[in-house]
């Protein structure tokens, strides 16, 4: 195994003793501004005659040249060997990993639950331990999520990865992460969440052995910070607890397996050195690490639950204004005060589809059945909500104010109906039950 700049071969421990030391560069969307060897940003240009240092330079897009600055996306990247020169890429199996369109089952009404993903018994990374659960849209027309449980018992060591067809919303339920990417390095635990924009090429080691959690991959445009409208400057996640990395790179003269998802498919090529080489860097098409701890819960103070919109950390647009292609939304510790209401989350209908997964603790409107690492769909106009048991409770409970603070639950919402994979109607850890936590709520109208 080669050595890295920060002279540490990879490894669990090393990792961890890298991760407590990292620095970051804070801030949302910010034109961030890196550099690991003094002098090989170039000043005053992006392409100069010459780069410093011996350096190539070459700019990644993650929007269109001409989209409107305040959503336009790229990087310029600083390199030992420009992107370009690699060897041609070949199909590898695509693993448990699937992509939209989704078309092996039939669209299901049914509200569907699951138990955690099994850790694995074999030795698998990041990227063989991705199992896809369902999707929307056409990842070939940039629309659309595919959604995706990982569960890994080893770090990539020879291997990096990106993801032409979309970025991904990383969320890790078990185990620490250090993300090695193109651009720097960022550690996660559960509880955070890592963004790695479109086409960023990154590797995952792990720092407690295994790992599990979750995978939004965006087809659509990219995740940004919702609007504030009359909430005002502040509130909900704020921009600058959003962590890009700091430039790192490896200098790194060996054989690398590169795994590129395109199309729906896993291609790899065999470079002759790392293309983790960046050596300095500016834009604003980075990825982050996000403590969701840190986000600003904001609610009613006076009456009734507000719709779960208002937790909502990241959004990716589509063209209809209000329409999200996807909203990352998270349910984290609060105070519930609501007078006259009935506090937990209410039952509906929804246009919008809802796949939801939990980080720890319990949430509050399932008493029992949605555990850690476990996962419920709850389709276009699907009927959901509380079950039984939090219903009895929450009809007769005293409305002191009262602090939900013993869990951390996630939702990606998303435009268009999920339509689940083969393997994930059929997993053996999939709950068959789950219509009964509905069952047995009596009627009790009196005319
Ligand atoms: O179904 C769910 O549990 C998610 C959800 C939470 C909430 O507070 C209001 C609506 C909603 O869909
Ligand atoms: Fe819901």
């Amino acid at each position: 195994m080669g050595t890295t700049h920060d002279g540490v071969a990879g490894g669990s421990e090393a990792a961890r003793k890298i991760a407590a030391g990292l620095t970051y560069s804070p801030g949302f969307g910010n034109e961030h501004v890196s550099e690991a060897v003094t002098g090989a940003l170039p000043v005053g240009r992006n392409s100069p005659q010459r780069a410093p240092l011996g350096l190539y330079a070459e700019q990644l897009s993650g929007t269109a040249f001409t989209e409107p600055r305040h959503h336009n996306q790229r990087s310029w990247l600083y390199r030992i060997r420009p992107s370009a020169a690699h060897p041609a890429f070949h199909r590898i199996g695509n693993r448990q990993l699937r992509t939209a369109p989704f078309t092996e089952v039939e669209p299901d009404p049914n509200r569907l639950r699951w138990n955690p993903l099994p850790l694995p018994q074999a030795p698998t990374d990041f990227v063989d331990g991705l199992v896809t659960v369902g999707g929307n849209g056409n990842a070939l027309q940039r629309t659309g999520i595919g959604i995706h449980w990982y569960a890994a018992n080893r770090s990539m060591t020879d291997r990096v990865f990106s993801d032409a067809d979309g970025e991904l919303l990383i969320v890790p339920e078990r185990g620490g992460l250090l993300l090695r990417t193109e651009l720097g390095l960022l550690s996660a635990e559960p509880g955070h969440v890592v963004l790695i924009p479109r086409g960023i090429r990154f590797r995952v080691e792990l720092l407690d052995g295994e790992a599990r959690g979750y995978v939004c991959e965006n087809y659509g445009q990219p995740f940004r910070l919702p609007e504030l409208g009359p909430i005002g400057a502040n509130g909900l996640a704020n921009a600058r607890d959003f962590l890009a990395p700091v430039a790192w790179f490896e200098d790194r003269d060996e054989p690398v397996e590169v795994v590129n998802k395109f199309g729906g498919n896993l291609w790899a090529a065999e470079y002759s050195h790392s293309p983790l080489d960046v050596v300095a860097w500016h834009g604003n098409h980075v990825p982050y690490v996000y403590n969701l701890n840190r986000f600003n819960v904001l609610g009613s103070i006076s009456y009734d639950h507000p719709d779960p919109s208002i937790f909502t950390v990241l959004t990716s647009p589509s063209d209809t204004p209000g329409l999200a292609n996807a909203d990352f939304v998270v349910f984290a510790p609060r105070w519930l005060v609501g007078e006259d209401t009935f506090r937990p989350p209410y039952f509906h209908r929804n246009v919008m589809s809802e796949f939801m997964g939990l980080v720890e603790g319990a949430y509050d409107a399932k008493a029992e059945g949605f555990v850690p690492g476990g996962a419920s769909l709850h389709n276009m106009m699907s009927a959901h909500g509380p079950d039984r048991e939090t219903v009895e409770a929450a009809s007769s409970a005293e409305l002191k104010p009262h602090k939900v603070d013993d869990g951390l639950a996630f939702m990606f919402e998303t435009r268009w109906p999920v339509v689940p994979t083969a393997q994930a109607l059929g997993a053996d850890h999939r709950q068959p039950g789950y219509d009964a936590v509905w069952q047995g709520l009596e009627r009790h109208f009196t005319s």
